[in-house]
């Protein structure tokens, strides 16, 4: 491992091993960089691998440090290292403890769209009336609950309250957690079982946490129950790249840290290794219309580079088109590779025209999230066979496959078997065996159930024995899955194209099934495995090769691209409309700054003049971010610069502390 390879701010911060350490500092400073080699420093100092985990925010951004680990240290030392998303983190520890939370092993995970299923089934049953459109609300509250630490009876009277005591213990009858609950049940059994804790104290010596202003109270507890009074541990973080507050990061746990923990030692960078100096200038300028915590001091090395371009274009047809081309030409003229380019945009939806436009221009590209893979109904329906394969109790993906394809079970007998399930605090599956069922449904519908539950408790014991792939398509061919799709499609094309997906993803089992061979229970770890990547960041793993990267901002966080290319900055987009309606801009202004300071080289922002919503077109107006960017810097194609207009800034009591605890420590 190479010291030399550091600045000297950042050698302290790895060489400090018996405080702990904050890194806090702005974008592209080496704070990655710092967790990377400390883990190699700590392993050279000669603590085992298996006793460091490093954690981080999503799947792709573990799977890069991991990478950049593997350039450190030789293969054998770093094994049993951990390098994982908390969420993964969270779902080893309840694999693992399941029993002591009154669990069986086949878990299943529920994503925000199980959850509001659930809800609703609740809902439908509930001696209260909710209002359907309600609904999404009190889910959202739930999940907001769960990441503030607030625990179903101290919820208070919110209808909400309701719903979460109740759903709550229906996710425990169907053997079945949600994402939230991944951080949130290892905390709960952490606190009540302190010989549990003990054990995964003792076997997780030094925690690193990557995007530290990124996590969230429920999160904080779990690293300082995981870390102890010891406080062996290195964060990092800038808390102006702090762009999850709807999932209920705190900037506060900054001040926390500070606060529980008296020795901690906080050390900034200020060298940036990222981006020319004019992006640099671009991204300091546009984030000091924030409320401040401390001055950024940011330099760069490298020369001051390219003017920013701002292009202008008629709507957000042309803006694909016109982007692709543009990169196409970019590409010719300056040589280098398509993965060296990123088109970076807030909102999903806008990538459905940029990845026609590349495709059109024969551009390779890999889109990152959204409406991909896992969202596609033939996968769900699949899926969903694999979760009841593994968990029987998952009512969820009972109830989304009882009838597809159709074997007469219908929304009538569900209806019917969910109450009763419900009444007797069993899971569907649990019910459709119990005696008393005979009172709500006729022996028809009974058998027809039963038929179903013995084919999956059949198909499953054979999975288990081997072969589990062979099984499992020899199921689908049971049931005569293709047959339904090709039926259910409204052209061949469409057929073939979903029969794909289905055939791409038991390619994918069959990767997974080998990873986790010769493990207890490989079908299990694998479709956990599974159902994880899914709710995570539903990425495929096609991104190695020479592919522009399409990505939301928040897909973005940590990651860096010679040139970038960012998409709708105008007013309703970027900033988007929810928090200009709540006047709320601070956040949309943080994103803005992640995605510039992604740029090493060169940076391109643009808008359009009218874009077309709710099936109109109307005129849209440039992103106030463009006049807050330094406009000497910026070389406006297609129309003229903004004219200056008033910035108003706000102050943050959190971030005010935190200026007081910084300007301290010196
Ligand atoms: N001391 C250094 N010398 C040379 N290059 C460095 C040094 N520190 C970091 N870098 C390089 O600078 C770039 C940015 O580093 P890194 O990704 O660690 O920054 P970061 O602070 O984590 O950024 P972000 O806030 O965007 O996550 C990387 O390409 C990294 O390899
Ligand atoms: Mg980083």
């Amino acid at each position: 491992m190479k010291l030399a390879e550091l600045n000297p701010q950042q050698r302290a911060a790895v060489k400090a091993v018996d405080t702990p350490v904050l890194v806090i500092a702005g974008a592209g400073s080496g704070k990655t960089r710092v967790i990377t080699h400390k883990i190699a420093y700590l392993i050279e100092q000669g603590l085992a691998a298996r006793h460091i985990a490093a954690l981080t925010f999503t799947n792709k951004a573990a799977r890069e440090m991991k990478q950049r680990v593997g350039q450190l240290i030789d293969g054998n030392r770093a094994k049993g290292l951990t390098v994982s998303t908390f969420h993964a983190l969270g779902l080893d520890i309840l694999r693992r403890e399941h029993k002591a939370l009154g669990l069986k092993p086949g878990l299943s995970i529920l994503d925000s769209h199980d959850r509001l299923n659930l809800l609703k089934e609740i809902a439908a049953h509930h001696e209260q009336h909710f209002h359907p459109d309600d609904l999404p609300a009190h889910a959202h509250k739930i999940g907001s609950w769960k990441n503030d630490f607030v625990l179903p009876e101290e919820a208070g009277d919110d209808p909400a309250a309701l719903l979460y005591r109740d759903y709550q213990r229906c996710l425990k009858a169907y053997n079945a957690v949600d994402f939230d609950d991944l951080i949130l049940l290892p905390v709960l059994l952490f606190q009540n079982r302190p010989e549990i804790l003990e054990k995964w104290q003792a076997r997780l010596r030094y925690l690193l946490v990557d995007e530290y202003q990124d996590t969230n109270r429920t999160q904080y507890r779990l690293l300082c129950l995981l870390t102890g009074k010891l406080g062996r541990f290195t964060v990092v973080g800038d808390d102006d790249q702090s762009i999850y507050a709807w999932r209920g990061a705190q900037p506060e746990n900054l001040v926390q840290l500070h606060r529980d923990f008296s020795r901690l030692e906080i050390i900034k960078l200020e060298q940036n290794y990222r981006s020319t100096g004019r992006i640099l200038k671009a991204a300091n300028r546009l984030i000091a219309n924030n409320p401040h915590v401390f001055e950024k001091k940011l330099w760069s090395r490298y020369g001051f580079g390219d003017p920013i371009r701002v292009l202008a274009h008629e709507d957000e047809f042309a803006e694909a088109r016109q982007t692709a081309a543009d990169l196409l030409h970019h590409k010719f003229r300056k040589g280098g590779r398509f993965s060296d380019y990123a088109i970076l945009y807030r909102s999903n939806h806008q990538a459905r025209l940029f990845e026609r436009a590349l495709r059109e221009q024969r551009i390779p590209y890999f889109l990152s999230g959204g409406q991909s893979f896992f969202n596609h109904a033939e996968v769900k329906d699949v899926v969903a066979y694999l979760r009841l394969l593994v968990n029987p109790d998952d009512d969820i993906a009972f109830l989304r496959v009882a009838n597809t394809p159709r074997r007469e079970i219908g929304p009538a007998t569900l209806e019917k078997l969910g109450s009763y399930a419900q009444r007797r605090h069993v899971s569907l599956f649990a019910a459709c065996y119990e005696m008393g069922l005979t009172q709500v449904l006729d022996g028809k519908a009974i058998d027809r159930l039963q038929h179903f539950c013995d084919f999956l408790g059949d198909v499953a014991d054979r999975a288990k024995r081997g072969d589990t792939l062979a099984v499992i398509e020899e199921m689908l061919e049971t049931i005569g899955y293709r047959d339904h799709l090709r039926d259910a499609a409204a052209n061949p094309k469409q057929f073939e194209r979903r029969w794909e997906n289905v055939r791409d993803l038991l390619d994918w089992l069959a990767r997974l099934l080998e990873e986790a061979e010769g493990g207890d229970d490989p079908l299990n770890a694998t479709v956990t495995k599974l159902m994880l990547l899914d709710v995570l960041d539903r990425t495929r793993d096609e991104e190695a090769g020479d592919r522009v990267t399409l990505m939301t901002l928040h897909a973005a966080k940590g990651l860096e691209f010679p040139h970038v290319y960012l998409v709708g900055m105008e007013e309703g987009l970027l900033p988007h409309q929810t928090s200009i309606d709540l006047d709320d801009i601070e956040e949309e202004r943080r994103l803005c700054y992640v995605g510039i300071t992604r740029a090493q080289k060169t940076l391109t922002l643009s808008y359009c003049q009218k874009r077309r919503r709710y099936g109109e077109m109307v005129d849209c107006t440039p992103s106030r971010f463009l006049e807050e960017l330094p406009q000497e810097d910026l070389e406006w194609v297609g129309k003229s610069a903004l004219p200056e207009t008033e910035k108003k800034a706000r102050g943050q009591a959190a971030l005010q502390q935190l200026k007081a605890i910084l300007q301290e420590a010196g």
